[in-house]
């Protein structure tokens, strides 16, 4: 049987940051087209995962293979430029342009165009008809006009979702999607999240401490603890984890 290559690849990867253990010893791969959640307590180690996979961080020990290239002496954006792309906790759109602009610069950015403001706005073009296309993947066509800074944080979320499919990534990582949404938008974006990932086949790995939705959309959950990986199965092995129900699942966590 042919083997397929990873999408990631995890061995070994570690963080010591003068004599802090941080991360230590992670392995796992995720193989194209495959969802995995990422839970764990406070602290965990799970956004240093993120940091470590897309380059803000640099790995002390271990290595990280993107569709079997290594990543480890990549910079951020080169990262980024061979198909990583991530969402951060904090939004990281521009509060000042509107959404399609916003969007926008994500489809040029893609397309090797310049990021001048300038460029602004071209009807018809690519740039353009991909931010077309991605707000109506998200459903915010009614906004596509509204600034930024004016949005809901779940359609500030929206909007971010939106970037990275202009972007067009192979592997995404999204930090916590759902912090700071409201009930109301919740659905909406798990919706958006399912689609990415079952019709698009992209492969995702999502941090998230909304417990149901990771459960309910990964094909496999990777539970973090102390800056290890404690265990990484399918949603209900997970469950039936002894050991990640007293680390974790026993403690209440949300
Ligand atoms: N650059 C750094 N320097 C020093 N300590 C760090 C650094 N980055 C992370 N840490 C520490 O590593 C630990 C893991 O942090 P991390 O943010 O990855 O946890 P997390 O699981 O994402 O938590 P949360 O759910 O609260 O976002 C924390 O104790 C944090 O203080």
């Amino acid at each position: 049987m042919q083997k397929t290559t990873p999408a990631l690849e995890l061995q070994g990867v570690g963080l010591q940051i003068g004599g802090a253990r941080i991360l230590e010893d992670v392995s796992f791969t995720v193989q194209p087209g495959e969802m995995i959640g990422v839970i764990g307590p406070n602290g965990a180690g799970k956004t240093t995962l993120f940091n470590l996979i897309s380059g803000v961080l640099k790995a002390t020990s271990g290595t990280i293979a993107m569709s079997g290239r290594t990543m480890d002496k990549l910079p951020i954006h080169a990262r980024a430029a061979a198909g990583l792309g991530r969402t951060f906790q904090t939004s990281s759109l521009f509060p000042g342009l509107d959404v399609t602009e916003n969007i926008r610069l994500a489809a040029q950015s893609k397309l090797g165009q310049s990021l001048s403001l300038l460029n602004f706005p071209r009807r018809g073009d690519a740039a353009g008809a991909i931010a077309e296309d991605c707000i109506k993947q998200v459903g915010l066509e009614a906004k596509s006009r509204a600034r930024a800074a004016d949005l809901s944080h779940g359609d500030k979320r929206k909007v971010e979702i939106a970037m990275l499919l202009a972007a067009d990534p192979a592997v995404i990582l999204l930090d916590e999607p759902m912090a700071g949404v409201g009930s109301g938008d919740v659905l909406g974006l798990v919706e958006i999240i399912r689609r990415m990932h079952r019709e698009s086949g992209r492969t995702l790995m999502m941090v998230e401490h909304h417990m149901d939705v990771v459960l309910g959309l990964a094909d496999r959950v990777a539970v973090m603890h102390n800056g290890s990986l404690l265990a990484i199965d399918e949603p209900d092995a997970i469950i039936a984890n002894e050991t990640v129900q007293s680390a974790y699942l026993g403690q209440g966590a949300a």
